[in-house]
């Protein structure tokens, strides 16, 4: 069965995980250590504080670990902070933290007066029915290069992406009761498990 880990330093670590285990033919499991980050099939980077967790990313020696998991074909997830740790440009900052994903994010894009806010989207290539987005000191994408494609904007700001093998959103389904992404991303990650598996036994 495939098995996704959320990153556990800090954040939304146990609404991912509850999410992910309600899902049918999914593992969802916290990893903390680069041997956890290695057993896993897809990983999920929560919501929390960016900064502290790119503190501890580092701290643990686990950046490399992850960058080079992803780099050769691991399916990872950002959401919020996690959105902000995959970018390789934050606004107002001169350096980034894993540096993987090619989009310009701004941190607590929303200002202090809409901290937290819900709002609903029709997200066709996640699904047909409307989904609820929750924001919580959220950033948004600031800007995407090309080979970027984005999936959803909310007041023409840039809130879901993908590009590749990572996806990035700056809201928290797992914070709602619609497994939408967590579907999708799932999907995901069985079918570059099986590509995997098809390449090993092409050899
Ligand atoms: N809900 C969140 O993950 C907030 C992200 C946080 N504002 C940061 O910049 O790290």
């Amino acid at each position: 069965m495939p098995a996704i880990g959320v990153l556990a330093l800090q954040g939304a670590v146990q609404e991912h995980l509850d999410c992910l285990n309600a899902l049918p033919d999914i593992e969802g499991i916290a990893v903390k250590k680069a041997a956890e980050i290695n057993a896993v099939d897809g990983l999920i980077l929560p919501g929390g504080e960016s900064t502290t967790m790119g503190k501890l990313l580092r701290e643990f020696d686990l950046s490399q670990r992850i960058i080079d998991r992803v780099q050769s074909g691991m399916p990872v997830w950002g959401t919020c902070a996690g959105m902000i740790l995959l970018a390789k440009k934050i606004v107002g900052q001169d350096n980034c933290h894993l540096g993987l994903m090619d989009i310009t994010v701004q941190r607590n894009a929303y200002g202090s007066q809409l901290d937290s806010f819900t709002t609903e989207a029709v997200i066709p290539e996640i699904s047909p029915d409307a989904i609820p987005l929750v924001f919580i000191r959220a950033p948004y994408v600031e800007n995407a290069a090309v080979n970027v494609t984005i999936l959803a904007t909310v007041d023409g700001k840039i809130v879901a992406v993908e590009e590749k093998n990572m996806l990035a959103t700056a809201f928290h389904p797992e914070l709602t009761n619609n497994l939408a992404f967590h579907s999708y991303f799932a999907a995901k990650v069985k079918a570059s498990k099986n590509n995997s598996i098809c390449s090993c036994l092409a050899r």
